[in-house]
């Protein structure tokens, strides 16, 4: 058998200067001043953070709580590998999820107690669905009808894909932007085998799991995707996958979704449409809302558990969307990014899809002449910017 090389070393957030430090010693104690002022804690909850702030920024990683639900699950993804060493040694995927769980404990998240189930990123998540470039967006959906399929069909994946970094009507009304700019702001894009994998129309029975990102400005334009694929056949049924609990701010979870549907069912023209078809395909279950323990672990998808695999390998395809699902379908590590796509998703039971803006340092899948003409242009920051774009695709 070929020796199968090693693969390169898993991100740390250990490195002076490096973004993954300045996500857990500046990032996380700032997440931490915000949700304290965001709801009237009482005394036990401000001294809870308190003790988390001293430990984020000086302390070790603590075990959680004797009684905790999920201490078991915790232990399973590595929990007593890691507890009692700097929050900096560890991987830096698993700091960060477990710095969300701790945080979930400080506020009472999982009680018992009057704050148990209250979403302490909840106002932030409001506020943006509330924000009026949302309804902007969503106005869009009226000139968005008048199109042929194919374009609305283009426009709303890279609707999906920018969420809420570029609108649809950028989309719509500037289509060839990105390839006029100089380094196009998409790096890759394997769009047309995507579309590719779908049936063409209703004759084929297709199930489309979306391993959903961050409410709101993204949740929306993900769930106007599900309508579509829905409607025009190439998805008989839609699968949604979102996080158990609160996470990373912003991640999407089952209140969220509910919140995006109201906000599209009592929003002016087309966009009620495409609520009123969400809220019946989730009433006859061509929509599905999916919550799983493993979409909130600290661990790459390779280490999924048997039963999630089974989900995806029935799937015709798997559309996984941002950053931090990227991160853990590749891999956190320190890839070349010229490594192969495929080979790195090879782990993944069945066709899979990124759609990804980019935010963290590891992207794989890009040729030589892009990476050499993202660095001539901007150095390293393509990298972490969020301004660059990609759709990779595994069939
Ligand atoms: O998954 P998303 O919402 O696209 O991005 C998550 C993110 O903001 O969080 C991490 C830093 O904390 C990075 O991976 C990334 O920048």
């Amino acid at each position: 058998m070929p020796d199968t090389p090693a693969p390169p070393p898993e991100i740390l957030g250990d490195e002076p200067g490096s973004f993954p430090r300045s996500v857990l010693a500046e990032r996380h104690p700032a997440i931490i001043r915000q949700v304290r002022d965001a709801f009237p804690y009482d005394p036990g909850v401000h001294r809870a953070l308190d003790a988390l702030l001293a430990s984020c920024l000086e302390g070790v990683l603590e075990p959680l709580p004797a009684d905790a639900h999920d201490g078991r699950l915790w232990r399973a993804w590595g929990l007593d590998d890691w507890s009692g060493r700097p929050w900096f040694d560890a991987p830096w995927l698993w700091s960060e999820s477990y710095f969300y769980r701790r945080l979930l404990e400080a506020v009472g998240y999982f009680g018992p107690g009057p704050w148990q189930g209250i979403d302490p990123f909840r106002p932030s998540k409001l506020a943006e669905l509330d924000a009026p470039e949302t309804g902007e967006e969503l106005a869009v959906l009226d000139r968005l009808e008048a199109r042929p399929a194919e374009e609305r069909a283009h426009a709303l994946l890279h609707g999906s894909l920018w969420g809420n970094r570029a609108d649809l009507g950028f989309r719509l009304s500037d289509a060839d932007a990105e390839e006029r700019a100089a380094v196009p702001a998409l790096v890759a894009d394997d769009s047309e085998t995507l579309w590719s994998l779908l049936p063409a129309a209703d004759n084929a029975s297709s199930t489309v799991c979306i391993v959903a990102d961050n409410a709101g400005r993204e949740l929306i334009p993900d769930l106007l995707l599900a309508a579509h694929l829905l409607a025009h056949g190439r998805a008989s049924r839609v699968v949604l996958y979102v996080k158990p609990y609160p996470y990373y701010v912003s991640d999407a979870t089952p209140a969220d979704v509910v919140d995006a549907l109201r906000k599209l069912t009592g929003a002016p023209g087309a966009a009620a449409g495409y609520g009123r078809r969400l809220w019946a395909a989730l009433a006859d279950g061509t929509l599905t809302v999916r919550v799983h323990p493993f979409a909130a672990a600290p661990l790459p998808f390779e280490r999924m558990p048997d039963d999630l695999r089974t989900e995806f390998a029935a799937a015709t395809l798997t559309l996984v969307k941002g950053d931090l699902n990227y991160r853990r379908l590749v891999g956190d590590r320190r890839w070349p990014a010229t490594t192969p796509f495929a080979d790195v998703t090879a782990h993944f039971p069945g066709p899979v899809a990124a759609l990804r803006t980019l935010k963290s340092e590891v992207v794989v899948g890009l040729s030589a002449d892009t990476e050499a003409a993202l660095d001539a242009a901007e150095g390293r920051r393509w990298r972490t910017g969020g301004t660059h774009a990609l759709i990779q695709v595994r069939g």
